[in-house]
Order: structure tokens, then sequence, then C-alpha cells
């Protein structure tokens, strides 16, 4: 890692580079809404002409009034300019100025509306592209820690990267701008032009390198910043504030937070404290040029060569240049910093999921006749060495309850993983009625799966929008909601919500009811049913029931699921007595199979792990 504030020649190039970004960029503010774009456009190129064009009026205005003030029988009152007709010319000239001073206004005005109009725009069409590539992407990319810095980079694009957008548009304004006075001081004296462009350089190479400097700092810092900010908010949040008390971690937590904010924070301000001097002095030779250009124009006036008007219009656009380019190449430098960020959110979107449809996939049998076989499955997660599965055989049939039991970190989860194409097997297959998984379409086969994970999502939503997760396309159908709930014993969770079904649960938001652990567990039960899968599978489901709600789910469980192919995952030797076939799991591969009674009878793990339950409860 480079020492903060170095130079980095990669990041000053990259700079250059990243300038690449802008046209997609442009692109993506078309597509986010081509009529306020062109009128967007439109606005500031009229806007563009206006300084030159009062400046140029301006100019007249003062050599009329000098030629008016030379003539030699001029009035000496204003009636007297009045009748005399002779200020004619110069009340036209006035009157012009005025009316493109307040159409300037005007489209200032105009100009900031649809800015902002447009960056609302902008807004919602990233975070819909990014919400949506999200979705297509693996579960493996998602645990992949590179990625999640990548994905943290692109989400701050989305809203971070905004000003871009008005920089753009800026850019070209000015750049009209600078066109137009540069025609006029060309027309006077080519050498302006170039002295000010010598002058203006320097500070806009300056400003690019620091600027790519503090870029390469941000970047290597990502995952450290998501480190802190993950500190920040389990610090702050509810889901952790009990923990927190009760183990008293907040001055842990500071700490950490501290030590990563400030030391981000030293290696900003090196860099900062390093491109305040440099520039200081670089500017300072912009202000020199600016002024021997000026004096060149006072000694022309002096000696005649040019008019009073010519003075002010010529140092009118030196002025307004300087400061335009100075902006320009400002803007420029920071855009080009802005343009780098975008690699990231490019690079995001470019991110392909592997795990996809075939060119002609298989439809999903329904029903499924023969049921799922593990063949020699073998699975590693991606980054690690160690096989979570390995040798994996064992097959459960169409219409049968199949139990997976094993101590922690034997691969429970792991199977459903893979049954349900989050991960491919590293080696062996999977097959569904004789075919690997891979031939058929991977959203066809999750949607023929109604799994709840341990791990299920509490979503900050209605209690019926968090069954209907399950199925959202029947979000409306309250009928199949309410039966899921009852399926899952939740009927009586709902009923006890003061607002029922539209109650709206956890504490993210105002009047937001909390249920406990079994409660919400209940609902993720009904989020199950409500798929109407044909392979059914809880992964730990009664984990947080209490022995009566326990009893009951798979009590309906069982009435219910007696045609259906299922998966149950469980701890409880209780829950796993109703299965027709129990698999015992041991580092990844199966140590025994058979009924309840029969595995009891084998005197093996199983025995081992039902006698040491039992004793629990003698
Ligand atoms: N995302 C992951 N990345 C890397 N390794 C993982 C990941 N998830 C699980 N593992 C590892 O794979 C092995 C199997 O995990 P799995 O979650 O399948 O176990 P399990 O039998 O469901 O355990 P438990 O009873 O605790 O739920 C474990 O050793 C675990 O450390």
């Amino acid at each position: 890692m480079a020492r903060p504030g170095t130079a980095d020649p990669r990041a000053y190039a990259e700079r250059w580079s990243a300038l690449k970004n802008i046209p997609p960029f442009l692109a993506m503010i078309w597509r986010a809404s081509p009529g306020l774009t062109a009128i967007m456009v439109a606005l500031r190129l009229i806007r563009a002409l206006v300084p030159v064009a009062m400046l140029w009026i301006g100019k007249l205005i003062i050599d009329e009034v000098v030629r008016l003030t030379g003539l030699p029988d001029a009035p000496t009152s204003l009636t007297g300019w009045w009748s005399s007709g002779l200020a004619q010319p110069l009340i036209w000239l006035v009157t012009a100025e005025l009316a493109l001073a307040l159409g300037s206004d005007i489209i200032g005005r105009l100009v900031s509306y649809t800015d902002s109009m447009l960056q609302e725009k902008l807004v919602i069409f990233l975070s819909l592209r990014l919400m949506d590539h999200a979705a297509s992407l693996d579960l493996a990319t998602f645990e992949d820690p590179a990625f999640q810095d990548r994905l943290d980079r692109a989400r701050r694009q989305t809203t971070g990267r905004i000003p871009i957008l008005s920089q753009v548009m800026q850019q070209l304004q000015d750049s009209v701008t600078v066109i137009s006075f540069g025609i006029g001081l060309i027309a006077y004296n080519p050498w302006l032009v170039l002295l000010l462009l010598i002058a203006m350089i320097p500070a806009f190479l300056g400003e690019m390198y620091f600027n790519s400097q503090l870029y390469a700092l941000n970047w290597r810092r990502a995952s450290d910043r998501r480190e802190r900010d993950y500190l920040r908010r389990i610090a702050s949040s509810a889901d952790s504030a009990k923990e927190i008390k009760i183990f008293g971690l907040n001055g842990f937590l500071r700490d950490r937070y501290r030590l990563l904010a400030e030391r981000f924070y030293r290696e900003n301000r090196a860099i900062s404290r390093r491109q305040l001097t440099a520039m200081a002095l670089l500017t300072a030779l912009g202000t020199l040029c600016y002024y021997a250009a000026y004096l060149w124009i006072i000694g022309r006036t002096l000696t005649g060569t040019l008019s009073l008007g010519d003075l002010t219009f010529l140092s009118g656009s030196f002025l307004r240049l300087r400061g335009l380019i100075e902006g320009l190449l400002t803007t420029f430098s920071n855009m080009a910093g802005q343009a780098l960020y975008l690699d990231d959110l490019y690079r995001f979107f470019h991110e392909r999921p592997h795990i996809t449809a075939g060119p002609a996939p298989l439809p999903v049998p329904d029903p499924i006749r023969q049921g799922v076989v593990f063949e020699n499955v073998g699975f590693r997660y991606p980054g690690t060495d160690r096989w979570a599965l390995r040798g994996l055989s064992f097959t459960l049939q169409a219409g049968e309850t199949l139990a997976l039991v094993g101590e922690n970190g034997a691969g429970k989860t792991t199977i459903v993983k893979l049954l349900t194409r989050l991960y491919d097997p590293t080696e062996g297959r999977i097959l569904l009625d004789g075919r690997d998984l891979r031939d058929y379409d991977p959203e066809a086969l999750r949607s023929a799966i109604g799994v709840i994970f341990q791990d299920f999502v509490r979503y900050a939503m209605s209690a019926a929008d968090n069954i209907a997760t399950g199925r959202i396309s029947a979000r409306d159908d309250r009928p199949r909601i309410t039966a899921a709930a009852d399926r899952a014993a939740a009927q009586a969770v709902i009923d006890r919500l003061p607002a029922g079904y539209d109650q709206m649960l956890g504490r993210s938001f105002a009047r937001g009811v909390e249920l406990s652990g079994g409660e919400w567990q209940k609902l993720a039960i009904a989020r199950a049913y409500m798929r109407d899968a044909q392979i059914l599978i809880l992964d730990e489901p009664t984990a947080a029931l209490d022995a009566r709600a326990e009893f009951e789910v798979f009590q309906r469980f069982h009435d219910l699921s007696s045609a259906r192919t299922a998966l149950l995952i469980s701890h409880r030797f209780s829950s796993l007595r109703m299965a027709d076939r129990i698999l015992v799991l041991e580092h990844g591969r199966v140590q025994a199979q058979g009924t309840h009674a029969e595995l009891l009878a084998q005197k093996g793990r199983y025995r081992d792990l039902f006698e040491l339950q039992a004793r629990g409860y003698r």
C-alpha cells in the first residue's frame, strides 16, 4: 500500500482514463429522462451565450456614451437629450441589456429546477438498476468480501455521484461561454488567450493530481470504511442495543471506530495540507498572468489603439474568462475524480451471475415423480479450502418427509443451499427426476420449492406482507394469506396484533409492533405455505417455538405434507420422529439413515444424541 500522500502515478493516469466513464453516464442521464435532459441542454446553451452578449452590449453602451458626450453640440440636460432624439440608440442598447439580464435570471431558475428534477430521476433510475442487478447476482457473489466493498462503493454512487450531473451540464455551458468569450478576445489579440491558458494549466494539473490522491486513498480504504460504518451502525441500532448495554460493549466499539476514523482523517489531512500549499502557489501564478494582460490592455487604450468600450469589454472578458477557465478546469478535474468513482458503479453493473438458466432450460416437472438424488456431492464454499460436504449421496423421494440431523456445522443448511441452487456443487451432481438441477431454470426451480431458513428475514412491513413475501404475486389474495397463517399456527399471533394483518411489524418504523422470536418464526413458516410449493424445506423452523407451539406446527405440517415432498432440519428429536426417514450427517457425509426406530436400534450416533437430549429432560 502506498504511503498516504505519496505520488501514485497509476492513480494519475487512471484519472484521465476515467473520463471515458462520462459518455455512458450521460447516456444513463438520457435514459433516466430524455425530455428533461433535452430541455436542460437547451436552457444551458442559451444561458451560455448571455454573458458575452451582455458584455458586448456593455461595450457598445460605453462607446456610445463616449461618442455622445464628445459631440460638439451635445445637449446639457436630460430633457435636451430626450427631445433631440440623439440618445435613442443608447436607450435601445440599455433596454436590450436589461432584457438579457431579466431573461438570464429566469433561465437560471429554470436550469436549477430542471437540474434538481433530473437528479431525482437519475437517483431513481440508478437505484432501481442497482436493486435489479443485485437481485440477479449469485449468493456466492454476495458472500465475497471484495464484492461487499464493490457493492458498498456502488451503492454510494447511486446518490453520491449525482453532483456529476450538474457538473457535466455546467461544464458544457461554461465551455460554450468560454468559446464565445475566446472568439471575442482572439479578434483583438490571440496571444491574450494563450497567456490565459498558460496561467491556468499548472493549477489544473495540480488539482487533478491531488484529487487522484484522495481517490486512491478512498479506494484503498473501502474495506476499513465499511468496518467503520458497520461499527457505527451496531453501536447505534435497535437490534444490537440490548446486547451492547448488557455486555457494556460501547467503549470497545467506540475505540475501534475512533482508531479507524482517525487514521482515515490523518491520511486525508496529509494530502489536503500538501494540496493547500501547492495550489496557493499555482493560483498566484494565474493572478500574475491576468495582471500582465491587464497592463497590456490599459497600455493599448492609453495609446489610443483600443477604445474605452474595448477596455471594458477586454478587461471584463479577461476577468470572466479567467474565472470561467479556472472553474472549468477545477470542475473538469473534479468531474474526472467523480468519474473514477463511476468505475465502481460500472464494475458492479458488469458483475454477472454464474448460476443462470441454460439455453433451453427444462420445465420443472409438476408433479415431481421421482424426487431428488444427491450423487457423490462435494462442496467447498468459494474462497475456502474446507469441504463443507464431501462424497454425499442420498435420495429425497417424491412425497416423503426426510429429516436431516447432525451437529452444528455438519452441512445441513449447505444441502438446502445446493438444492435451491443458491450454489452449485463443487463435485458430483444433484438430480431432480433424473435430470441435473443445472438443466432447469433456476428461477422456476426456486418457485417450486418453499424454504424457510434459520436466518429468515424479519421484514419491517405489515403482518400480511410478511406472509405474502412467500409468494409476492398473491399479495392481495387475503384468503390465501389467512390460510397460510392458519397452517403455520400463526393465526393467534395475528389476532393479538392491534391492527391484525395490517399491523406494521418490527421497530424500524413508527407504529411498528415487535414480535417474539417464536411469533416471527410462525409468520416465516406461513411464508413457506404461501408458496404451495412441491418441495417444502424447513431449516430449524421451530427452534424458537415453545413445546406446545412446536407440536401444533408439526402436527399441521404432518397433516398437510402427507402428499408433499419435504425436507426438515431440526435438532429436536421430538420433531424428527415424525419424518418418514432420517439422515444423520457428520462432517458433510451421511453417517446413518433410517426411521427413528431403526436408528435408535442401531446404537450409533443418532442414539447417542437422542440419549443425550432425553437425559436432559429426565
Ligand atoms: N457462507 C459460507 N462461507 C464459508 N463457509 C461456510 C459458509 N456457510 C457455512 N460454511 C461452513 O460450512 C460448514 C457447514 O455449514 P452449514 O451451515 O451447512 O452447517 P449446519 O449443519 O446447517 O449447521 P447448524 O446446525 O449450526 O445450522 C460449516 O463448517 C461452516 O463453517
